[in-house]
């Protein structure tokens, strides 16, 4: 299989344990490339586990992570250059502007000069926010910074886009915008992405889903499939669900298949 066919990210039979605590337990998941693929968990399900591993903050030792088919353990450098990362902590340094926040992880992938600045350019006009290049980031809402974190993991060029619950702690509006820039990227620029989220309605009944729950994948599907068929508007020409109608029966059967709380799920 050449670098083209091979799908962004595999996961296969990856576990990790913490001590006696077995974080991840045989996980295997894929996303093909150009897809958008949702990761969903409750709190501790092991989500963030699984992401430091497919980032090798983490070394895998029981599995194998592969991105556009180069393994992480052998060939790291090959696979970690296809690969973005939003982390769920915020990472930026507030003190700089957002260009310096954006040049400085550029410098870590050698890139400099004209070609720097084209780049960080055409990325914050994709996030929207051109207009914001030399304030300091202290300045920004947390929907603003996120939106600069995306810019920033993006700056080299990866094919493969991980977000580790992006949008925890914003607003309706802000999580609504920095879902669709997400979702634009994967349409218009082809970018994969693993979309890691607790928040129902962050997830579209098409959606390709797995659901993690105690380190364990124990659905996948499409969202509509793994709510039973609730999702998605009816054949006979009924209306479709409403929006909050499809949530509400996507956390019902994830609540059903893991037994989190509400105050857990959401
Ligand atoms: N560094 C660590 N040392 C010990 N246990 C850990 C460590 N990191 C995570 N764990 C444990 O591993 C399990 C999975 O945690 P993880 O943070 O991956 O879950 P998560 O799905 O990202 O949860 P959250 O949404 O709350 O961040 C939990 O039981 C957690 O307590």
């Amino acid at each position: 299989m050449n670098d083209q066919e091979a799908p962004a990210l595999e996961i296969r039979a990856v576990s990790h344990a913490f001590g006696p605590r077995r974080a991840l337990d045989d996980v295997s998941l894929t996303v093909p490339a150009g897809r958008f693929v949702a990761l969903l968990g409750p709190n501790g399900a092991g989500k963030t586990t699984l992401f430091s591993l497919a980032t090798r903050l983490y070394s895998t030792r029981e599995g194998a992570v592969r991105i556009f088919g180069h393994d992480l353990a052998r060939a790291p450098s090959a696979a970690l250059a296809e690969l973005g990362v939003v982390f769920q902590s915020r990472t930026l340094d507030l003190d700089l502007t957002v260009s310096q926040n954006l040049a400085y992880h550029a410098a870590l992938h050698g890139l400099a000069g004209r070609p720097l600045k084209a780049r960080i350019s055409a990325l914050l006009h994709l996030v929207g926010l051109a207009d914001r290049l030399n304030e300091k980031v202290r300045t920004l809402s947390g929907g603003q910074a996120r939106r600069v974190e995306i810019a920033r993991a993006l700056i080299h060029r990866p094919r493969l886009l991980l977000l580790d619950e992006a949008t925890v702690g914003l607003d309706l509006a802000s999580r609504a915008a920095i879902v669709d820039i997400v979702r634009k990227l994967v349409v218009e620029e082809g970018l994969a992405v693993l979309w890691a989220t607790h928040i129902f309605d962050e997830v579209h009944p098409q959606d390709e889903i797995y659901v993690l729950d105690k380190g364990r994948i124990i659905a996948h599907g499409s969202a509509d499939e793994v709510a039973g068929g609730h999702l998605a508007p009816a054949r006979t020409g009924a209306e479709p669900p409403a929006p909050e109608g499809a949530t509400a029966a996507l956390e019902a059967a994830f609540r059903a298949m893991t037994g989190a709380r509400a105050e857990d799920a959401a």
